[in-house]
């Protein structure tokens, strides 16, 4: 027998109360409405509603419970801005759709942006969303960039989020670079949300892309809609209409070229009999749900029990276990929603699904912090102090710096002064504002959970951790967050809590950067000062030699966005040399001890000190070893002798170190010496990788009163360079490059040129081809035969002729792969598509190695 959608008349109200009435059995027609009198000039009426919650005097656990901070994650191009764009425009916040086509979207606002149609910064924004069983929730959205040379900006705002939807293009599937954000979100454990977009095109496909779930992504896909394909009335092929919601067993079907603002809700018994095929399939996929959740809920299978029929599960019961298994963040259970928010289809019910499922920032686990060091903990997320993180700085060209935080405890108020614990200093957030892309308001607080945006801070960066003075942390072994007893909170010095730090891989290219004048040279430094603020996975160097300011980054398009940056927005009267690849070089032998003895005068003052410096190539072992290597690979050994036998007794006594200086001030200053001699070597004059430097001091012959930490640093530097100089005469160094992992998705009739291309002309080493389904090893956890897909795999939208998409895992060096897009686009007809991330350094030898060099020596 049907099961009668008890469940419509129950959970009707985000469009039955519209209505005033609930659904008839068969069908009714609504209208989504919205708030006519928004505008994006004055602060909408969501927006006052928002900010008068959280300037109330307490902030409270109600609120927060009702606050969902999400980002969208995807491949470049799958329809994040697109989607965002609709969000915004059903709740209310938008009186008109932007479109990134024509370059009006409200939250890709950068003119590069615009201009290029890509995302690249992510921009965060607040509105308003009442779900049919739920009150009003305050959903804070990060959106986030999908560009490869990204994946730090992409990182940094992970971070930050409780929940993720990710979007996947239903054309193309699970994309590479979906699979690697993917990962970074599941280091972060974000729970997540699939909707799979641009079903509406032809060559989509819904089966296929929820078994690249399970075979790419590792996860159970929990089918939450299908796809409603029907005739356009014109003769034409089949068009997408709506979907069926699997959960409240209805039918959505969208008006054709509307604003997805009228809805057809219909019941199943009207899908039995239009449409039984469907109708036959959203029941197999219901038994589907109720089967996979039960596998993971015991909860769940006590109900199957009792009422002894999948149908009969009660879609409250359903939405609780699915919620429940989402939350874990274990990414292992995973609810797929579908649509095309292009043709303004499926987005509602998204919005709905990012309340139901996702989780609000009571519901996740504390947040890591380290602190007196490396030491590492949870934050005490009931300390009544506020420690936030500051996620994004963005330069606005009327209001200044604006620092982008999330507050994680406390509550951060306007005028409080913070403690920038990564760089020591405190600042007063002058005005506090609530963000709408790039519209606001100004607020008086940013409550724990939330996000908002601080005005008046001088130095913050992205990353840095601000802390009122009285935050207080608890180690993780104790348990940590809410439920921890009071015994076990343990006070650290706050001063040096941090808000889990991201690692920032080292630069791969880089360009230099000329101003047009002298008199340019200060303001270009500014900008560039600026620049690094906001993104500190750049980063600026000055040859010592030709006084040229160069500019290293990610990717080529991330050195072409911070040029754009740098020039139109931040006004720099600059130009941006050839971007080029950064090598590193390394030495062949070991050199040293070479002393070098410091009697000079460092700024009008005696400075003395003496230094001995060895260094050798790291081994394999240690380069393997790791720990405490730095992003280049470099060890530095630091010697400072406890004792000194004296020439002239020979007796032993016991070393002092001067009393200006403790011994951490000269291991200090020796280390950044040492680091200085290896920003620049002696073979290429490029930085060094892979380097052991051994430096030796004894604080009873080599230092004195005249020894400051600039001295000694100073005295480091020369000797180490002296060493890398003897060790360049002995046996030339060698020159390093950057190794890229590399996967490139082509059809099957493309795969044999793409392989062919990349292991002779790219001198690349192919790892392993993945079949569309990437079998890779690493993702063989879930049972693919076991997973449910939607119309038995079939019902595919194919293009004629497509073949099967084959994915191609190679190493191949950077060199090879400048300009690699282009080729591949000619030699697979505009179809091939690949990511890459670095992967390694390796040694270059032999006449590419002559090449490179001969290229370098001659730019
Ligand atoms: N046919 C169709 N096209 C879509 C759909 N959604 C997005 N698009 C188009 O796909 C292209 C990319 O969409 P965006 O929204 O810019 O994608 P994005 O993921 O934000 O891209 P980045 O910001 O560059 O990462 C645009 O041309 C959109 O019009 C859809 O549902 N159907």
């Amino acid at each position: 027998m049907l099961l009668q959608p008890v469940t419509v008349a129950r959970s009707i109200c985000w469009r039955c109360g519209i209505l005033g009435k609930p659904p008839g059995p068969t069908a009714t027609s609504f209208s989504f409405l919205r708030p006519s009198t928004l505008s994006l000039k004055r602060p909408p009426r969501t927006l006052q509603r928002y900010a008068s919650t959280i300037t109330s005097a307490d902030a409270t656990t109600k609120s927060l419970a009702h606050t969902r901070n999400i980002g969208i994650i995807a491949h470049i191009d799958a329809g994040k801005t697109t989607t965002t764009e609709r969000m915004l425009f059903y709740a209310g916040f938008t009186r008109r759709i932007g479109e990134v086509d024509e370059g009006s979207t409200v939250m890709d606002y950068l003119p590069a942006e615009r201009a290029r149609g890509i995302t690249i910064t992510s921009a965060a924004i607040t509105f308003n969303w009442t779900p049919p069983s739920a009150q009003e929730h305050v959903i804070n959205l990060i959106d986030t960039p999908g560009h490869a040379d990204f994946t730090f900006e992409v990182e940094r705002s992970i971070r930050v989020l409780d929940g993720a939807v990710t979007i996947l293009d239903g054309v193309a599937g699970v994309e590479a670079q979906t699979e690697k954000v993917w990962k970074q979100a599941a280091k972060y454990r974000i729970p997540r949300l699939i909707f799979v977009n641009k079903l509406d095109r032809v060559g989509a496909r819904f089966s296929a892309t929820v078994r690249e779930v399970a075979s790419k992504l590792n996860a159970w896909p929990a089918v939450l809609q299908l796809p409603v394909y029907e005739n356009d009335g014109k003769g034409g092929d089949d068009v997408l209409r709506g979907v069926v919601d699997l959960v409240e067993r209805r039918v959505f079907l969208y008006e054709l070229g509307g604003d997805g603002q009228n809805i057809t809700v219909h019941d199943y018994e009207w899908l039995s009999t239009h449409n039984p095929e469907l109708h036959k399939e959203a029941l197999e996929a219901q038994v589907a749900l109720v089967e996979l959740l039960s596998e993971h809920d015991e909860d769940l299978v006590e109900l199957f029990l009792e009422l002894g029929e999948h149908h009969l599960i009660p879609s409250e019961a359903l939405k609780k276990s699915l919620r429940k298994l989402t939350l874990t963040g274990e990414g292992r259970i995973i609810p797929i929603l579908c649509g095309a928010s292009f043709r303004n289809i499926g987005v509602q019910p998204l919005l709905d699904a990012v309340v139901d499922y996702l989780p609000s920032p009571l519901d996740r686990p504390p947040t890591d912090i380290t602190h007196s060091g490396n030491q590492r903990g949870v934050l005490d997320l009931d300390a009544n102090r506020t420690c936030a993180l500051a996620f994004k700085v963005v330069n606005d060209p009327k209001r200044g710096a604006m620092v982008y935080v999330r507050v994680y405890s406390g509550t951060l108020a306007k005028t409080q002064t913070l403690l920038n614990t990564n760089l020591g200093v405190k600042e007063r957030a002058h005005r506090l504002l609530q963000m709408y892309a790039d519209e606001t308001v100004d607020i008086e607080s940013i409550p724990r959970g939330h996000i908002g945006v601080i005005i008046g801070l001088k130095q913050a960066r992205t990353g840095d951790t601000l802390i009122s003075e009285h935050a207080v942390a608890v180690p993780k072994s104790s348990g940590g967050g809410k439920s921890k007893s009071k015994t076990a909170v343990a006070k650290y010095d706050h001063k040096t809590l941090q808000l889990r730090p991201i690692d920032v891989p080292p630069p791969v290219f880089f360009a230099s950067i000329e101003p047009y004048s002298l008199s340019e040279q200060k303001p270009l430094e500014e900008a560039l000062a600026m620049l690094l603020r906001e993104d500190p996975s750049l980063s600026v160097t000055v040859d010592p030699d030709s006084g040229q300011t160069l500019l290293s980054g990610m990717g080529e398009l991330h050195l072409e966005i911070g040029r754009d940056r740098l020039v139109q927005d931040l006004k720099a009267k600059a130009d941006m040399g050839k971007i080029l690849i950064a090598y590193r070089e390394t030495v062949s032998v070991a050199a040293g001890p070479v002393t070098h003895v410091l009697d000079r005068e460092l700024a009008g003052k005696p400075a003395k000190a003496t230094v001995t410096a060895s260094i050798s190539p790291l081994d394999l072992e240690e380069q393997e070893e790791g720990a405490d290597l730095g992003s280049e690979g470099n060890r530095i050994v630091v010697d400072i002798a406890e004792t000194y036998i004296s020439p002239t007794t020979g007796e032993t006594g016991k070393a002092r170190i001067p009393a200006h200086l403790t011994e951490q001030d000269v291991r200090a200053a020796l280390i950044a010496g040492a680091y200085a001699a290896l920003s620049r070597g002696p073979h290429l004059m490029m930085p060094l990788r892979d380097t052991k430097v051994e430096i030796a001091v004894n604080p009873a012959t080599d230092l004195s009163v005249d020894s400051s930490p600039a001295a000694i640093s100073t005295a480091a530097r020369i000797a180490v360079s002296s060493a890398l100089k003897s060790a360049e005469e002995s046996s030339p160094g060698l020159i390093v490059e950057p190794v890229m992992k590399v996967s490139v998705s082509c059809d099957e009739k493309d795969l044999g040129k793409v392989v062919a291309d990349i292991s002779s002309a790219r001198g690349g080493q192919v790892v392993s081809l993945g079949d569309e389904d990437g079998h890779a090893p690493e993702h063989g956890e879930i049972e693919v035969q076991r997973v449910y897909v939607p119309f038995g795999g079939s019902g595919e939208r194919r293009e004629v002729g497509e073949g099967r998409k084959r994915v191609v895992n190679a190493i191949v060096p950077l060199g090879e792969m400048v300009g690699y897009l282009k080729h591949l686009r000619a030699m697979t007809q505009g179809r091939g598509t690949f990511v890459m991330e670095l992967e390694g350094w390796e040694r270059m030898q032999g006449p590419r190695a002559r090449e490179v060099e001969k290229g370098i020596r001659g730019g």
